[in-house]
C-alpha cells in the first residue's frame, strides 16, 4: 500500500528543534500540498525530559531513548538538531544504516565527518541534507548544488558568523572596543559564554570548509582551512580602515586558480563599494563570482529559530519529495575534483598594514625598500604623528603580492630598527571587483 504519512524523528528540542516543530504544525497543508504526503513529528530525543518547555507535545512524544527513533520500524527521517560531534556522528551513521534519512543542521559534524557521513548514505540509499548548517536560513547550499550547478565557481566570499558580524559592526558604527561589544554579544544571546569557536574563526572555518567542498566539488578537509580570528581586531584598525574607505569583516574566503584552491578566513579590509561591506549585525551572505553568471550575492539570517528551522523544513520537503518519486539517494555526488592546495608563493592578494616607526628622515625609504626588496608595491602610503609626535604612524595598502612575500617583509620588519611595531596586517578585498 503506498505511504501517505511521512514520520519524523526528532533530535534535538532546543531554538532550532522548535521552530522545526513549530514550521510543521503550523504549515501542514502546504507541506502536503507540495509533497503528497503528511508529514508528522512522530518521537523527538532529548537530554532532559522533566525540562520545562515553552511549547508542548502530546504525551510520550518526547524520549531520552535513542533507540526509540533509530529502531523504529515507522520512522522514516531524522531530523538532527542537537549538536555534538562523536555521540551524533554515530546517531546519524546509525539511522543511514537503518535506511532512514538525514536532515542535519550541524556543521561541526558536517565539516569533519561530511564524507563518512554522504559515503554512508550512498551504500544505503539514502538523503542526506544540510543546508541550515551554513548561513542559517539562506539557502546556500542549494544554490551551490542545484541554482549554479550549471557553472564553474572560482572565488567565494562570506560573512558566515553572525556573531563576529555583529561585533564588528558595533565597533564599527558605535566605536566600542572589542571586549565591550563582546560582553554585550554574550548578553544578547549571540556569542556563547564560551565563544571561542566564533571569535577565533572556527565556526566560520567549518562553514567555509563546506561551502568549498560543494562549490570547488573538491573533499575540503576543515584543517586545510586557514584561520585567523578578530580577537585581535582593535577599533583603531577600524576606524583608520574606515578613513581609506574600508569596512573590517571576518571573511570567509575559498579561491580556485589554475585548478589550485585556498580557503581562509580572516578579518578582512573590504571596500565600500562592495556590497558584503554593507552586510552588517548579525546578518550573513555569501558573495560568489561563477565564470558564466558573473556575481550573486545571497543575504540574509545566518541564525536564529525560525530562519534556520525554514531550511531545515524545506530539506525535509526535499526528502519527501524523493521518497514520492522514489529518488532518494541519487542526489548525493561525491566530490569527484582533485584537490591542489595553493602554496604560499601562489596565494595574491593586497594589504592593509600599520606600524609605529621612528620619526626620522629616511624612515619611508627604509620602508619602501624592505617591500620592493620582496616585489611589493604601494597604492597608498598615510604617515602621522603619533604618540605626542616622537614617533611616526604609517599606514600602507599595497597591491597585489604573494602571502610568501607579505609573510617575509613582517618577518624582516623585526630586524629594521627604525621600524618599531607593527599594529597589524590585514588581507584587502573589493576593489575593482
Ligand atoms: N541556534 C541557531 O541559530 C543555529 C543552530 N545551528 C545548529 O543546530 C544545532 C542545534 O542548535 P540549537 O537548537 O541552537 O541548540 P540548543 O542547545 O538550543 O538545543 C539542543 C537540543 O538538543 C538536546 N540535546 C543536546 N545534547 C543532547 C544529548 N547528548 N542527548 C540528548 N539530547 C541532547 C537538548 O535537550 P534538552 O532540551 O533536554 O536540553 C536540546 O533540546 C547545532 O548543531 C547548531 O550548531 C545551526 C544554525 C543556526
Ligand atoms: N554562532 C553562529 C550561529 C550559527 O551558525 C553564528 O554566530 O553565526
Ligand atoms: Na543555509
Amino acid at each position: 500500500m503506498e505511504k501517505s504519512l511521512v514520520k519524523v524523528g526528532l533530535l534535538g528540542f532546543g531554538t532550532v528543534g522548535t521552530g522545526v516543530y513549530r514550521i510543521i504544525q503550523a504549515h501542514q497543508e502546504d507541506l502536503w500540498k507540495q509533497t503528497g504526503l503528511h508529514i508528522e513529528i512522530h518521537r523527538i530525543f532529548v537530554k532532559d525530559i522533566h525540562k520545562t518547555r515553552d511549547i508542548s507535545t502530546p504525551t510520550n512524544m518526547l524520549t531520552t531513548n535513542i533507540d526509540d527513533i533509530l529502531h523504529s520500524d515507522e520512522i522514516d527521517v531524522i531530523v538532527e538538531v542537537m549538536g555534538g560531534i562523536e555521540q551524533t556522528k554515530s546517531y546519524i551513521l546509525t539511522a543511514l544504516e537503518q535506511k532512514k534519512h538525514v536532515i542535519t543542521a550541524n556543521k561541526d559534524l558536517m565539516a569533519l565527518h561530511g564524507g563518512e557521513i554522504l559515503s554512508t548514505a550512498r551504500a544505503n540509499n539514502c538523503d542526506v541534507f544540510y543546508e541550515a548548517s551554513v548561513a542559517g536560513g539562506i539557502p546556500i547550499l542549494r544554490a551551490l548544488v542545484e541554482g549554479l550547478s550549471s557553472d564553474r565557481i572560482n572565488k567565494m566570499m562570506g560573512i558566515v558568523n553572525g556573531t563576529t558580524n555583529y561585533m564588528l559592526s558595533k565597533m564599527s558604527k558605535e566605536g566600542m572596543d572589542y571586549q565591550e561589544v563582546l560582553a554585550e554579544a554574550q548578553a544578547l544571546g549571540y556569542a556563547e559564554s564560551d565563544p571561542t569557536a566564533d571569535v577565533e574563526g572556527f565556526d566560520a572555518a567549518r562553514k567555509m570548509a563546506i561551502l568549498s567542498t560543494l562549490g570547488f566539488r573538491v573533499a575540503m578537509k576543515l584543517e586545510e582551512v586557514d584561520v585567523k580570528g578578530i580577537s585581535s581586531v582593535t577599533k583603531e584598525d577600524i576606524a583608520y580602515g574606515k578613513s581609506l574607505g574600508y569596512e573590517l569583516k571576518l571573511l570567509g574566503i575559498a579561491e580556485r586558480s589554475d585548478s589550485k584552491i585556498e580557503v581562509s578566513v580572516q578579518p578582512t579590509m573590504i571596500h565600500k563599494s562592495h556590497p558584503l561591506a554593507s552586510v552588517h549585525d548579525v546578518f550573513n551572505a555569501v558573495y560568489i563570482y561563477g565564470d558564466a553568471v558573473g556575481e550573486t550575492m545571497f543575504y540574509g539570517p545566518g541564525a536564529g529559530e525560525l530562519p534556520t528551522a525554514t531550511s531545515v523544513v524545506s530539506d525535509l520537503v526535499t526528502v519527501v519529495k524523493n521518497m514520492k518519486l522514489g529518488t532518494n539517494g541519487l542526489g548525493v555526488v561525491a566530490p569527484y575534483v582533485e584537490k591542489q592546495l595553493k602554496s604560499d608563493e601562489e596565494k595574491y592578494s593586497k594589504y592593509f598594514l600599520r606600524m609605529i616607526v621612528a620619526d626620522q628622515r629616511g624612515v619611508l625609504a627604509k620602508v619602501t625598500q624592505l617591500f620592493a626588496d620582496h616585489n611589493i608595491s604601494f597604492k597608498q602610503i598615510v604617515q602621522q604623528p603619533y604618540n605626542g609626535g616622537k614617533q611616526a604612524e604609517i599606514i600602507l595598502v599595497t597591491h597585489t603580492s604573494a602571502k610568501a612575500d607579505m609573510d617575509q617583509v613582517i618577518e624582516k620588519m623585526e630586524s629594521i630598527d627604525m621600524i618599531y611595531q607593527l599594529k597589524s596586517c590585514y588581507r584587502l578585498e573589493g576593489e575593482g571587483r
